[in-house]
């Protein structure tokens, strides 16, 4: 089923269910053109050859029509691509014809019209079940009504009335068991479509951070997982750059959570506008964020981080009216994936960088080339930062905290 006209795989799901049910609907119509066949040769059905081939060419042209248009994918055009009306139309045109023509088994045809009855209460809303058996019932009559007119067969009255009730009864007990499994069908749909919608949204939780939106800290190692296979495999480089927000506890302690999640909200929404499509972008903890910056060797990683950071020194957050615009700085720590080093061994390095841009007075870049070999800094510390992303302030942090450090505020 290649064509143009089917975008995604759901609708191929469908396309495959509508043949298959089209498929069976004409392998019934074709069934019952065989009982006409044989009717004729056993004398019921009063045609010439040639008006029996015309009514078998002409259904069989139609029976074959229905399947074609949806494996060409040309019901998808239609309002309803299940063509259900359509093929239900042709179905009753004909099965009401061969009444008509074979009067002497018109009842035995009946079983036609309920296959057809059955076939809708997979389609119909239970609503248009009952429509459905007033439009079989009329049929019927009209068939019988064709022939007082048109035949020279006599009409048993108390036969047809006989015939019309059984059908008219067993209509209304189709209508009503229809309608029952109509409505469960469309109960197991509505279902389906809430199960699909939840899972959708587990999947979206399991990888995101509910305050930002970014991605969390396991969906992350995923990514650098991935990145790792890539350049791992050759020619391909990326990088990692730790952001941490500098002095945000102030911004908490003043303002409180509710403020501090705003300013979060909104840093995680300007490193996503710097950012390239390529890259991705998590937190990883409180203020911590860690970008994956595909495609990107040492220097061009230091680009885009020094971008991101004089980004981050223009943003003004607007909290509330009545509230004061808040500023903020971030410190950044910039690691390039030599392979074939581990997951660990990078993080830990971009994680030192970020320790070092943090000693180096924050608002700034360090790179792991840059990093001081007196920075006093162990693996052990590192990995102590790692575990737990709000490091320990040092002295010259602690007696900027005692200052006070106005410039968060504008
Ligand atoms: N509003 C808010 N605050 C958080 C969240 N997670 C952690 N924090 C706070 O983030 C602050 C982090 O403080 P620190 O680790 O001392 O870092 P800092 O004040 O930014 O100082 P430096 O990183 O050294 O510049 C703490 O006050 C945490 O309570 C969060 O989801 N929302």
């Amino acid at each position: 089923m290649d064509s143009p006209f089917v975008q995604d795989k759901s609708q191929l799901v469908a396309q495959q269910l509508r043949l298959r049910r089209s498929l069976m609907a004409s392998g019934a119509g074709f069934a019952a053109s065989l009982v006409m066949l044989l009717a004729w040769q056993l004398g019921y059905v009063g045609w010439e050859i040639p008006q029996l081939a015309a009514f078998l060419l002409l259904t069989s042209l139609g029976y074959l029509l229905f399947p074609w248009l949806i494996h060409s994918s040309r019901n998808l055009t239609f309002t309803d691509p299940s063509l259900t009306a359509h093929q239900l139309g042709w179905h009753l045109l004909v099965n009401t014809y061969a009444m008509y023509a074979a009067a002497e088994i018109r009842s035995l045809l009946i079983v036609n019209f309920i296959l057809l009855m059955l076939f809708a209460v997979f389609r119909f809303h239970p609503r248009k079940l009952p429509l459905l058996a007033v439009l079989l019932l009329a049929s019927y009559c009209l068939a019988v009504l064709a022939q007082v007119l048109w035949s020279p067969l006599d009409v048993h009255w108390s036969h047809e009335t006989l015939i019309a009730l059984v059908f008219l009864l067993a209509l209304i007990g189709l209508s009503l068991l229809g309608a029952e499994i109509a409505s469960l069908r469309l109960a197991l749909k509505r279902r389906n479509a809430h199960l699909a919608a939840a899972k959708a949204r587990i999947e979206e939780l399991a990888v995101t951070d509910e305050l930002t939106g970014l991605y969390n800290r396991r969906h992350l190692m995923r990514i650098i997982r991935r990145q790792k296979g890539l350049a791992d495999r050759g020619n391909y480089a990326f990088s990692l750059a730790f952001v941490d927000l500098d002095y945000f506890k102030r911004i908490n302690d003043a303002y409180g959570h509710g403020v501090g999640d705003q300013v979060l909200i909104a840093v995680a929404q300007e490193i996503r506008r710097t950012l390239r499509d390529v890259d991705y972008v998590a937190r990883i903890g409180g203020e911590e964020f860690v970008l994956v910056l595909a495609q990107t060797g040492y220097q061009e990683a230091l680009r885009i981080a020094e971008r991101l950071r004089s980004d981050m020194e223009r943003l003004i957050v607007e909290v509330a009216e009545d509230h004061p615009n808040l500023k903020l700085t971030a410190s950044i720590g910039i690691a390039t994936y030599h392979s074939p080093e581990t997951v660990a061994q990078l993080m830990k390095r971009a994680d030192m960088a970020l320790y070092a841009a943090k000693g180096c007075g924050r608002n700034c870049i360090v790179g792991e080339q840059e990093l001081p070999p007196d920075t006093g800094m162990t693996e052990s510390m590192a990995d102590e930062s790692l575990v737990a992303p709000g490091h320990e302030s040092t002295e010259a942090e602690q007696q900027d905290d005692a200052r006070g450090n106005p410039e968060w505020q504008v």
